[in-house]
């Protein structure tokens, strides 16, 4: 669960200007206050009537010091010239002392919390992207980020300084007639408590409408991802109806919860106020009135707390605002403490050391391996599997037989729950996960394609390859031929501001990025399914050239890509339950033959 003081520790490390720029905003509010003091005092000059005690000592040193007689010119200059330097004098250093801290401490908190939301978005736990759509995540953090950037000049130049400015407005009316403060105090307190205690139960209501809005923002994005699909099945209205009906439920909770306490809140406190402010004036009329303060201090206490009672609505409308912002600031922080994958650990640091890099045979075992994504469904039990170096070995069986898990595994997305993976003789749990995951290339059914060149998508697992390196792997996928008919060949933009690739190119273009890693191990899940036979038997071919530099393992569903492989691993219901050779297995009347005779005839065999 976050706290408020997570969202404090999101401005930690600015904290020693902080706290210089808080006090210097605290200064200058207070400073102000000098307005009407001064003011009040050359009404009192002006009206022959005695100043207050401490200015009438301060204006007789200044006179022997300037060696200057007192008089009432004198003193109205002086009086005039303390005017002009909390105004005048101040108006130019106040900008740079306060405003630009407060934001500058504010876009830097910003920039590294999103880094920091990069880092937990890059190390999260595959689990957690099977559980939350992109909007959704992207809908949280930019909400966060958003509300952390504003509420702090709101707060830290606003809110604080304005509390002091109100306690040093009391502590003015406390010298000169204790019984008006101790109203104004009584008055504060009990609109300032009141006010906190509406906003809490309001905050609740902003917790649940930034769930809804979530929800709502999950589905959008999701519409977005699926559009085919929606368009396909000409779901367009229900999806509008649905999402409506989200939107409602929005208005509902903003409406008739948020906005409806927002306005009871301002239309008591103003009342309370605006009696407040009566009261007061009835006081410090009688005390005028019977002589207990001059002229001069009427003017001032009046001025002084309607300031005061002023400051209450910027006041209010701050804490508002911030309670507004609270809860997504909390989701926030909810995120950042969100359990990065137990495999994380030292991904974030990039190695470029050659010599600490690791290198395998690539001997795969897997022993006795068992796992399963919920505790009580195993998806594979038992697996015991020994791939020698340079082997290519396929992986078939019906779907959901546990092919992909058996992979996943070997990629230590996840960790079993029992048994063990080796690698040449090593638990791959020993190993820094950075560095053996860089020996091992992985080339999905869909293949991501970033935005950028055609260049940048090959090299990305090796930014350093040369053309060279790079035409040759494209030459063994095949991507050359798709590359020549680019507007740009190797430098034409592709991806989501560029050309768009067909699915058969961009699994060729996944081929050839995880050959340029020359990897030990090299896995093909289902990589040549959105190929046509022409281009899959070339393929085939050129993977043979490839044959005998690592480790191969290939899933698939079309047993011809698989028909050469030295060792047909047969799946199912997450145990192996047939090896051997394309042409053993076919002597053997199992799953393998029965798979087979249905992909050549048709026919099922019993
Ligand atoms: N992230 C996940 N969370 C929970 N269950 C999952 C997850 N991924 C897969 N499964 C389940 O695990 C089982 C094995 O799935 P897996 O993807 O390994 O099968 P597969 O043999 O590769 O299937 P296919 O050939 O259709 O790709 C299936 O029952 C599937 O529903």
């Amino acid at each position: 669960m976050a706290t408020f003081r997570d969202i404090l520790n999101y401005f930690r490390p600015e904290w020693k200007l902080s706290v210089f720029s808080i006090t210097a905003s605290s200064i200058y509010e207070v400073i102000d206050l000098v307005v009407p003091y001064a003011i009040g005092q050359i009404l009192n000059v002006l009206s022959n009537q005695p100043l207050d005690k401490p200015l009438e000592s301060a204006i007789a040193t200044v006179s022997n010091i300037i060696n200057y007689p007192v008089n009432k010119s004198f003193s109205l200059g002086l009086l005039l010239g303390l005017v002009f330097l909390v105004t005048v004098v101040r108006a130019p250093t106040q900008p740079w002392l306060t405003g630009w801290f407060h934001w500058d401490i504010a876009f830097r908190s910003r920039r590294d919390q999103n880094q920091a939301a990069i880092a937990k978005i890059l190390t999260l736990p595959l689990e957690f992207y099977d559980e939350n759509n992109p909007g959704r995540i992207a809908g949280r953090v930019a909400r966060g980020v958003s509300n952390h950037t504003w509420a702090y000049p709101e707060i830290a130049g606003q809110f604080i300084p304005k509390l002091i400015r109100v306690l040093g407005i009391f502590a003015f009316i406390l010298v000169i007639e204790w019984r008006i403060a101790i109203l104004y105090l009584i008055s504060f307190v009990i609109i300032l408590s009141l006010s906190l205690k509406n906003l809490q139960q309001l905050i609740r209501y902003e917790t649940r409408l930034d769930k809804y809005m979530e929800d709502t923002e999950s589905r959008t994005s999701e519409l977005i991802t699926n559009i085919k699909t929606v368009k396909a099945f000409a779901t367009e209205a229900r999806e509008l109806k649905r999402q409506k009906q989200r939107l409602d439920r929005e208005l509902m909770v903003l409406d008739y919860r948020i906005h409806v306490g927002y306005v009871k809140l301002g239309t008591w406190q103003k009342t309370v106020i605006q009696f407040c402010v009566f009261i007061i004036l009835g006081l410090t009329l009688a005390a005028t009135v019977d002589g207990r303060i001059s002229l001069g201090h009427f003017i001032m206490t009046l001025t002084l707390s309607s300031m005061a009672y002023a400051e209450l609505e910027p006041i209010s409308i701050l804490a508002e605002g911030f309670a507004r912002r609270y809860s997504s600031m909390l989701r926030f922080h909810e995120f950042l403490q969100e359990p990065t994958g137990s495999d994380s650990v030292g991904l974030l640091e990039e190695s470029n050391q050659a010599e600490s890099a690791y290198k395998f045979s690539g001997k795969i075992e897997f022993s006795h391996l068992t796992f399963g994504y919920d505790a009580n469904r195993q998806v594979l039990e038992d697996i015991n599997l020994l791939i020698e170096p340079y082997q290519t070995v396929a992986l078939v069986g019906r779907s959901g037989s546990g092919k992909s898990t058996l992979v996943k595994l070997l990629l230590r997305y996840f960790a079993p729950q029992s048994g063990q993976i080796l690698i040449d003789g090593q638990d791959i749990r020993t190993l820094d996960v950075g560095k053996y995951r860089r020996r091992l290339a992985i080339v999905h059914q869909e293949v991501d394609v970033f935005n950028g060149t055609v260049l940048e998508n090959l090299t990305y697992g090796r930014p350093d390859a040369s053309l060279e390196e790079v035409q040759e792997a494209c030459e063994i996928a095949r991507v050359d031929e798709v590359v020549q008919h680019l507007p740009q060949g190797y430098y034409t933009v592709v991806g989501e501001r560029g050309v768009r690739l067909s699915g058969g190119q961009r699994q060729r273009l996944g081929i050839a990025r995880a050959l340029l890693v020359k990897p030990d191990v090299l896995v093909f899940d289902e990589a040549t399914s959105s190929l046509d036979y022409e281009s899959e038997r070339s393929i085939q071919l050129a993977m043979r050239s490839i044959q005998g530099t690592c480790t191969t393992i290939v899933i698939a569903h079309r047993l011809s890509t698989v028909r050469e492989a030295d060792k047909i691993v047969v799946l199912d219901r997450g145990r192996i339950v047939e090896v051997g050779s394309h042409d053993e297995l076919l002597r053997h009347k199992g799953i393998y033959r029965r798979l087979h005779s249905l992909q050549e005839t048709g026919e099922l065999l019993s």
